[in-house]
């Protein structure tokens, strides 16, 4: 059982708590897996292709299709939370029930929520995404650092305590992001919360933490352009950017070089055009897993 009480970095928290971290957790279901997380993003445009109406049903339909495709191949899944919202308070009880699902088939969520905002409030969205108990608890939640990395606090420590973990905005996959990221050049936006995760992954032991990093597949040269340096980080990078936004596998080992080992690619439309029959989903995803494994 998880403990509890206040928490602080260097503290081997994961441990102390007696339970799994988050970092080990995922680290072993990328080498027993292979390096994919499969988006769950019900588009109305792929409801429409599946043959499905674009309403709560639907969006059920979807997600657990979608979930029975890919659960047992993928090291992860990640739906995107927008998706489900837009369906209103009937979207997040099929979010619910889409986490849940995961859990029971064994397979690791990262819910897309991209979360951000003063330590008050952060401590309730990480209430909501990573409490023990709670209907939304997924193993990770995605978060934007754009208040300041420290304001993401309560749900670093929460995180920590409940042996799951976060994956933080560092340089995103769309070309709007290196406006606000790349500022500073060698001292960039983007250098502040790499380091900023690299001391957080200080808590943990073994070789992942469980402070990952968003890093788009599609950033190009920017890493050795901004001199960042990944493998320091000891997290996992998720790399959203495949397919449909036009990274290749091949793109992803040449961006991340070294630290590709700690690499999970993700993609969403790409895999999911495939549907609406299982088998078809199955394939899409082995595809890509295939791509990313392939020396
Ligand atoms: O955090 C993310 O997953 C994310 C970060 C980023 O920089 N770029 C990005 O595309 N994403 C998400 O990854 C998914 C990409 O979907 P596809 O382009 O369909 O593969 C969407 O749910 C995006 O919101």
């Amino acid at each position: 059982m998880p403990e509890s009480g206040n928490t602080s970095a260097g503290e081997n928290i994961a441990a102390g708590a007696g339970r799994e971290s988050f970092g080990s957790r995922l680290g072993r279901a990328m080498a027993d897996r292979g390096p994919l997380c499969v988006g769950i993003d019900p588009h109305p445009a792929l409801l429409k292709s599946w043959g499905l109406d674009d309403d709560p049903a639907g969006l059920r339909r979807f997600s657990l299709t979608a979930l029975e495709a890919v659960a047992s191949l993928a090291a992860a899944v990640k739906p995107q939370v927008a998706l489900y919202e837009r369906h209103g308070s009937a979207g997040m009880a099929v979010l619910e029930e889409v986490l849940a699902v995961a859990r029971d088939e064994g397979v690791l969520t990262i819910a897309d929520a991209k979360r951000g905002d003063i330590g008050s409030t952060m401590a309730a969205y990480a209430d909501a995404w990573l409490r023990d108990g709670s209907a939304l608890a997924a193993d990770s939640v995605t978060l934007s650092p754009y208040l300041g990395f420290e304001s993401l606090r309560p749900a670093l420590d929460l995180a920590a305590e409940h042996g799951r973990g976060v994956f933080v905005l560092a340089l995103t996959s769309n070309p709007e992001g290196a406006s606000v990221q790349h500022v500073g050049g060698s001292d960039s936006v983007a250098r502040r919360i790499v380091e900023a995760a690299a001391a957080e992954n200080e808590r943990y032991s073994g070789p992942l933490g469980s402070v990952g990093l968003v890093v788009g597949a599609t950033v190009g040269t920017a890493l050795a352009d901004l001199q960042l340096d990944l493998g320091a980080v000891r997290g996992p990078i998720l790399a959203p950017g495949l397919g449909a936004q036009g990274a290749t596998p091949a793109d992803l080992r040449r961006t991340f070089g070294a630290a590709y080992p700690q690499v999970l690619g993700t993609s969403s439309r790409d895999i999911l055009k495939a549907g609406p029959g299982v088998p078809e989903l199955t394939e899409a995803a082995q595809r890509t897993l295939a791509g990313l494994r392939s020396e």
